[in-house]
């Protein structure tokens, strides 16, 4: 199996995904860059500075002629315009200019928050990604969304912005606590659900290698779901239409997330938001109360939640209708038409998205 995909545009290769074992395999990489005159700003949080900062760094100033750093503190509730204030200032300092780059080191939380301030620094510079996630290496480092959130509102502000290299380290996935993966998990059964029913199907026969992080299997893993979004990206880059289909469960989910004060983390909630999609095509007939039940028991069977408590259907739907996939007034919510084929729906009543609600509330 090839260890790399070009996420390409009308065509011509715009970057590169490759998936290693190692770090060693990022300087043959950034070389390309021609950094020799440049600096790059590794951008971390305090997890992952413990983990991999110092190899990574090692690596990195092999070929570049000045590396600097810049930490913050991990975490979903640090993904806001705070910390990018501090990397603006941290960069000036720094006196980075239009030719230097930066490195988001750690999960999606690194990857948003760094690729935000990449875009916008100086109108916009290079970026690598570097994901050590589960979730940040099948979804966040691909595709180029990146943002912050603003006043708790998920991903309220951002931009559309390309990194230059993807690099994946496999083995940063031995590190990774156990609810972390199975929130990385969340986004990789929306994968199989909104486009490939054979990678659905895949992932629950090889369930037990999949949690036990059996890395050959992890890597297949990895790399399927990134053919999966190199396919949607490619086609839709900016969410003109299909790309909202990689929004399956995060209508709800963003809302749990936001109401829970980011305590569960984004891909549990995604999972949720998926549990709670299912019930309402169910209810439209789209699946049978057999799938549904899959759907769900496939969630518990990775891991993820599929209940939340404490909240109420108004403050959720309110929620709701405040995040970002609104479509002339209305909620465009994705569902399935089948296992494998998502649409988005934007005719929703509220006693619709409700009884989806109440499939994932107690
Ligand atoms: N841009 C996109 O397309 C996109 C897609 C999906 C999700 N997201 C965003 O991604 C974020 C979630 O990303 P995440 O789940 O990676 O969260 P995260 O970045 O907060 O990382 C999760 C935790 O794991 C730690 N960590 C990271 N790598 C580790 C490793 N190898 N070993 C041990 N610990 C490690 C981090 O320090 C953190 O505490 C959310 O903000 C979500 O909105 C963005
Ligand atoms: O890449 C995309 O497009 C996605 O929707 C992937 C999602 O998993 C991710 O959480 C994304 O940030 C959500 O999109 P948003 O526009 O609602 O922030
Ligand atoms: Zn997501």
């Amino acid at each position: 199996m090839t260890d790399r995909l070009t996420i390409c545009r009308n065509g011509d290769p715009i970057y590169d995904i490759c998936m290693k074992t190692s770090f060693d395999g990022l300087k043959k990489e950034t070389e390309a860059f021609d950094l020799r005159d440049h600096k790059i700003c590794i951008v971390t949080d305090s997890n992952v500075a413990a983990l991999y900062l110092e190899e990574v760094k090692a690596v990195l100033s092999q070929c570049c002629s000045k590396i600097s750093v810049f930490i913050f503190p991990a975490g979903e509730e640090n993904k806001n315009l705070n910390t990018v204030k501090e990397l603006y200032e941290h960069l000036i300092r720094e006196h980075f200019d239009r030719k230097d780059m930066l490195a988001a080191l750690g999960g999606g939380v690194t990857g948003d928050l760094c690729g935000f301030a990449a875009a916008t620094y100086l109108r916009g510079i290079d970026f690598i990604q570097i994901p050590t996630t589960l979730l940040s290496q099948v979804d966040s480092s691909i595709g180029g969304k990146t943002g912050v959130d603003f006043d708790a509102y998920k991903n309220m502000v951002g931009a559309f912005h390309m990194p230059r290299l993807v690099y994946t380290n496999l083995e940063a996935l031995l590190t990774l606590p156990k609810e972390q993966f199975s929130s990385g998990m969340g986004e990789v059964i929306k994968h199989g659900l909104i486009r490939d029913k054979a990678y659905y199907q895949w992932l629950k026969d090889n369930h037990d290698a999949i949690m036990a992080r059996d890395l050959s299997v992890c890597r297949e893993m990895v790399f399927w779901s990134n053919e999966i979004k190199k396919a949607v990206v490619e086609k839709d880059p900016t969410e003109q239409g299909e790309r909202a289909y990689l929004n399956f469960g995060h209508t709800l989910g963003h809302a749990v997330e936001k109401l829970k004060d980011f305590s569960l983390l984004h891909g549990h909630c995604v999972g949720l938001g998926c549990v709670a999609a299912a019930r309402i095509c169910r209810l439209k007939g789209l699946l049978t109360w057999q799938e549904e039940m899959d759907i769900r028991e496939t969630m518990e069977r990775f891991g993820i939640p599929v209940t939340v408590n404490g909240l109420s259907w108004d403050a959720v739907y309110q929620a709701t209708k405040s995040d970002k996939k609104m479509d002339s007034g209305s909620v465009k919510f994705i569902l399935l038409k089948k296992i494998g084929e998502a649409y988005a729906d934007c005719t929703l009543t509220e006693q619709e998205i409700q009884a989806g609600f109440d499939a994932v509330s107690v």
